[in-house]
């Protein structure tokens, strides 16, 4: 086992549980990400996330030979994650795990958590973290996977805490997918996969969420260099060409650029 031991068009959020947005907070959001964020555009191979891959595959991250490369993909909803994350699976080996879909599973197999679980997506909040994790754990150790995308989480500071305190690792590479609003409320309008929580309303709520508790992670990562800002503006193909350049950078070989050469 690779853990240490295993062990703003919004609305106002209802739940009192999320916090306004301070002005402060809305500027540093907006000022943080550009400067300590190497962007797409910037130089390709970052020196301290190419050593993070080498040591944590080589097994030199905490003495643990087996802890696999960990990706969180962040961004809004509708941003593009789930897309991406199924194009990074197939081209660069990676296991997907969604944490949306995790949870999603867990309501569809009419457990007693599942429906607490459906009343919170369908108000747009967060599930308890204890919740989220141990299913996020449990795929993880269900995996033989030496690379796992940890995709929409974690959503809130809180998650970040519990997912680091319950699996003893933090996350390698941060992607975040930088989309305007207007364009994820399209997007999501059009996702057309009968989503309880694709719903103008609840679509306001969760954008309210990702900017006041979602934001927050994207910049606590940032100020420890680990996050990769791709804009998610474009098509689907020019999206991936940005997440292309970025795997490339850090010697992710790409199986389905070798297949179609036939090596
Ligand atoms: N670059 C893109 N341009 C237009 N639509 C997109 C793009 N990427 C994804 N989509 C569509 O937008 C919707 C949301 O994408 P999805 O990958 O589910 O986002 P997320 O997981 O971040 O919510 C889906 O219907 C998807 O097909
Ligand atoms: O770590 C997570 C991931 C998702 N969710 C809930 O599940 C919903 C859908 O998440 P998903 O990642 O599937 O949505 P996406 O951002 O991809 O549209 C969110 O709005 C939350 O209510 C959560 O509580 N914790
Ligand atoms: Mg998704």
């Amino acid at each position: 086992m690779w853990r240490r031991r295993v062990g703003a068009l919004l609305l106002r959020p209802r739940s009192s549980s999320i916090p306004t947005p301070s002005a402060t907070h809305r500027r540093r959001h907006h000022l943080l990400l550009p400067v300590s964020v190497p962007d797409e555009k910037g130089p390709l191979a970052s020196n301290v996330l190419l050593l993070r891959l080498f040591t944590s595959q080589a097994g030199a991250d905490g003495g643990n030979p087996r802890k696999p490369f960990i990706a969180f993909v962040l961004g809004g909803p509708g941003s593009g994650k789930g897309t991406q994350c199924t194009r990074i699976a197939s081209d660069f080996g990676f296991a997907h795990l969604s944490a949306g879909d995790l949870l999603r599973n867990e309501i569809a197999s009419g457990s007693e958590k599942g429906e607490l679980i459906l009343d919170i997506i369908k108000e747009g909040r967060i599930v308890p973290s204890e919740i989220t994790v141990e299913l996020i754990r449990k795929a993880m150790e269900s995996t033989d996977a030496k690379r796992v995308l940890i995709d929409g989480f974690p959503r809130c500071e809180e998650n970040r805490i519990a997912f680091e305190r319950i699996t003893g690792t933090e996350p390698d590479l941060v992607i975040f997918f930088d989309c305007p609003e207007d364009e994820m409320v399209k997007r999501l309008l059009g996702r057309n996969q009968g989503r309880v929580d694709d719903n103008i309303e609840t679509i306001k709520k969760r954008l309210k969420v990702f900017e006041n508790l979602n934001i927050p992670v994207v910049d606590y990562y940032s100020s420890r260099g680990k996050v990769h800002k791709i804009s998610a503006t474009g098509t689907e193909e020019e999206i991936f060409g940005a997440v292309r350049k970025l795997f490339a950078s850090l010697g992710f070989e790409n199986f389905v650029f070798h297949k179609s050469r036939g090596l």
